[in-house]
């Protein structure tokens, strides 16, 4: 660990159900889900410096800086805030891509908030969420920080309290395309309706999962061997799957046993975000 550099927390999420409840006229869907924030995830550290250039020193192999919801998200702040100042950035990234565990639009909510603190623009969260809602429609959960319901595209939160669980996240090394998964013809798009106080886990279900799992036999192969430990699902439009446990070392043995080609991490849920955690101790000492 280098000490001199600070690092901010940009946790993963598992989405504990995702019911589609129909499309809008834009193309975008309606949805209800519950999203978990996990206490794991990518690093970013930034250092702030008096040009106005955004520079990512760690780019990601296959995703130009340019393009990179890191660099996209800084801009945008930028811009919105008048700020004069730039900022070096540093990624340790380890949440894989395009898992459905939201890591690039944790990425650029973390990118918001510490940027907001460092460029001291004093922008509100539901106002760094409104920026982060035209980079991806996950960004406002991680921005407003807390596991929540949500529901319309997924800005619509409500904060929930989940009872604390260990989850073995489970990568199955394939790469879903969240696009692909919603312009899909057989992607069940009606659903019903539920109110949040009838929320058990057994109740509901992930829209997604059964088109992931016909379209790649990783994903529900592994998702099969994962049932037999414990309650399990696909999050988001996958690929990553999780498992529930109420104990970190149940989690831990399954880990330790995963079948070869998969990785995976134990993680356990918050119902705060890990960088909200940060910036109220970096108030408290101001
Ligand atoms: C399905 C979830 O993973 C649940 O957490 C997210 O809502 C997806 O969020 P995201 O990756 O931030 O999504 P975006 O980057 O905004 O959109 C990716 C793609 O998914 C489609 N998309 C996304 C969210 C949504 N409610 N309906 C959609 O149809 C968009 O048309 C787009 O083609
Ligand atoms: N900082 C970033 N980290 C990861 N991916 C990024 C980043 N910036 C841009 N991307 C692009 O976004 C795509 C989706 O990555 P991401 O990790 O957010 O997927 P995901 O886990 O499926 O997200 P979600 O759960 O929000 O659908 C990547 O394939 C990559 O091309």
């Amino acid at each position: 660990m280098d000490h001199t550099v600070d690092w901010w927390p940009s946790p993963a999420k598992l989405n504990l159900f995702l019911h589609i409840n129909g499309r809008y006229p834009n193309g975008y869907h309606r949805l209800q889900s519950l999203f978990q924030l996990l206490d794991k995830g990518d690093e970013l550290a930034f250092n702030v410096t008096q040009q106005a250039d955004i520079d990512l020193l760690t780019p990601i192999d296959g995703v130009p800086n340019e393009e990179n919801l890191i660099v996209k998200a800084a801009r945008l702040l930028q811009q919105h805030a008048d700020v004069q100042q730039g900022c070096d950035i540093q990624l340790r990234k380890i949440l894989p891509m395009g898992g459905g565990i939201g890591g690039g639009s944790s990425n650029a909510a973390t990118t918001l908030i510490a940027l907001n603190h460092l460029w001291k623009c004093n922008l509100s969260l539901t106002e760094l969420a409104d920026i982060g809602l035209t980079l991806g429609a996950d960004v406002p959960v991680f921005v407003m920080g807390k596991t929540a319901f949500a529901q319309g595209v997924g800005e619509q939160l409500t904060p929930a309290h989940v009872a604390q669980k260990h989850y073995l996240v489970v990568f199955p090394q394939c790469h879903v395309s969240t696009a692909e998964v919603f312009t899909d013809p057989d992607l069940p798009r009606n659903t019903a309706l539920i109110s949040w106080q009838e929320y058990e886990f057994d109740q509901t279900h992930n829209d997604c999962q059964q088109l992931v799992c016909n379209r790649y036999p990783n994903v529900a192969n592994t998702l099969r061997w994962l049932l037999e430990y414990a309650p399990s699902r696909m999050t988001g439009t996958g690929a990553c799957l999780f498992a529930v446990f109420t104990s970190n070392q149940e989690a831990e043995n399954v880990l330790a046993n995963l079948p070869s080609g998969c990785s995976g991490f134990v993680a356990t849920g918050v119902d705060v975000s890990p960088v909200h955690d940060k910036l109220a101790r970096l108030d408290s000492n101001s």
